[in-house]
């Protein structure tokens, strides 16, 4: 049997498919495969996922399907997902959380993510994963610390430090009794039993990775060698204990790449040569990052996309020379004139989107190792409540997480450029698959 796995002694016989070959994604060298077929992601970021298949509260089932149906329908292969959230004060996060205090979990918001792995199966997507989250918008890691530090749980949106921010969340990955909480959680989550289909997550291929958080950062732009030793020791030790329970799927860390790695290359290769991380993945913010003022578009795109070249670039040829395929799991870009309004253009944001699909196309034709891409995010029907676009307990889940304007990166399912965009380049990453 194809990835026959031992886990406590009983065997984990990996499902395949008539053809005898794996159902689950794996790396084949520099390359994912699938069913016995090179895999190339066509994907969307899209956090709540689960949140919308839970069967009570906020759930809505009916809305994840014809999201999942639309996704569907433009050639999206994969949707990378929340898979954990924390209860925390810090008023910018999502409520309600998966886990309401050190081992009690939201059983409804879990069965919702249940729901959600059943559904993708019935379209033959794949789903990435993310166990935590470097960001407050879900409690995270510095939630984590307020519950085993003490420490307040301090909103970045609200004091507007984030340097102080990132310094103080890093301490996370030391922290042994945060740690001991976290791999709990971990366990949990992937030694768990669909409640839909009564599938152990471990045996659903429909899982192509386990993710150990949503940009996981060593601290801020000046880590020194301690965090940064730190931060490398906690990728490798967290990916091989995932790895020890799970012996089908593929983990990785979530990084943005140098952005994400305190702009040291050395230390982005060096955490991620492990051979417990099985591809490496990047992500692509230039509004975020300073070099695109979308209050002055044209000033700004020429070095903005020179910087996004280079950045797509480099990460290509770092996995290169560390062997392993890398995702562009993250990118976007925000609404002509910097608005939130639905109504607004996105011609911007579409070339921007073109010239990414491009660059990606053209290095994984040529046999580079990069090996597809999420956007970040499907809106799809979500709509904005509220007149400054800021999230409240009870609206649209969307793209935009809580620390952000509702309407700032999604994608919605009036877009129509967008929407046709992503449809003719997922068709044409498809056709690489073979
Ligand atoms: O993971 C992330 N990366 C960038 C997104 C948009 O700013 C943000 O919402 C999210 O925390």
């Amino acid at each position: 049997l194809a990835m026959a796995g031992m886990v406590g002694g009983a065997a984990q016989a990996a499902p395949v498919s008539a053809a005898g070959k794996s159902e689950f994604v794996s790396v084949k060298k520099t390359h994912f495969a699938r069913k016995g077929k090179t895999y190339y992601i066509a994907g969307a970021n899209f956090w709540y996922g689960g949140y919308l298949g839970s069967p009570s509260g906020v759930g809505e089932r009916a809305r994840l399907r014809k999201e999942l149906d639309a996704m569907k329908a433009l050639g999206i292969n994969n949707v990378r997902v929340l898979a954990v959230s924390e209860k925390t004060e810090m008023s910018s996060a999502v409520r309600p959380a998966t886990t309401n205090g050190p081992g009690k979990y939201d059983e409804d918001l879990l069965a919702g993510l249940d729901f959600l792995v059943d559904e993708l199966g019935k379209r033959d997507m794949t789903v990435v994963l993310y166990l935590n989250n470097f960001w407050q918008w879900s409690g995270g890691m510095t939630q984590y610390l307020n519950w085993f530090e003490g420490t307040p749980a301090l909103d970045p949106n609200v004091t507007r430090d984030y340097d102080d921010y990132m310094a103080k969340t890093a301490r996370f990955y030391a922290n042994k009794d945060a740690q001991k909480e976290y791999r709990g959680t971990i366990k949990k989550i992937v030694q768990r039993v669909n409640t839909i289909n009564g599938k152990p997550y471990r045996d659903d291929p429909v899982i192509m990775s386990w993710q150990l958080a949503n940009e996981p950062r060593p601290g801020n732009g000046k880590a020194g060698d301690k965090e940064k030793a730190i931060y490398t020791t906690w990728i490798a030790e967290t990916a091989q204990y995932i790895h020890e329970l799970d012996k089908n799927h593929l983990v990785s860390s979530g990084s943005e790449g140098l952005a994400g790695s305190a702009q040291d290359a050395k230390l982005f290769m060096a955490s991620h040569s492990t051979k417990h991380i099985d591809y490496l993945t990047y992500h692509l913010w230039p509004k975020n990052w300073g070099w695109f003022d979308s209050k002055k578009p044209v000033e700004s795109w020429d070095g903005a996309i020179a910087k996004s070249r280079d950045y797509l670039n480099s990460h290509i040829d770092i996995a290169k020379t560390l062997g392993k395929p890398i995702v562009l799991e993250e990118f976007g870009l925000d609404r002509d004139g910097a608005s939130f309004d639905i109504k607004a253009g996105t011609s911007i944001r579409d070339r921007f989107y073109g010239e990414i699909f491009e660059l990606v196309q053209r290095r994984a034709a040529n046999g580079d190792p990069i090996a597809g891409w999420n956007f970040w995010a499907w809106g799809g029907a979500g709509r904005a409540a509220n007149a400054d676009y800021w999230w409240k307990q009870g609206n649209d889940f969307m793209g935009d997480p809580p620390q952000e304007e509702q309407g700032l990166y999604s994608v919605f399912d009036s877009d129509a450029s967008s929407l046709a965009l992503i449809k003719e380049h997922a068709g044409k990453l498809r056709a690489l698959q073979k």
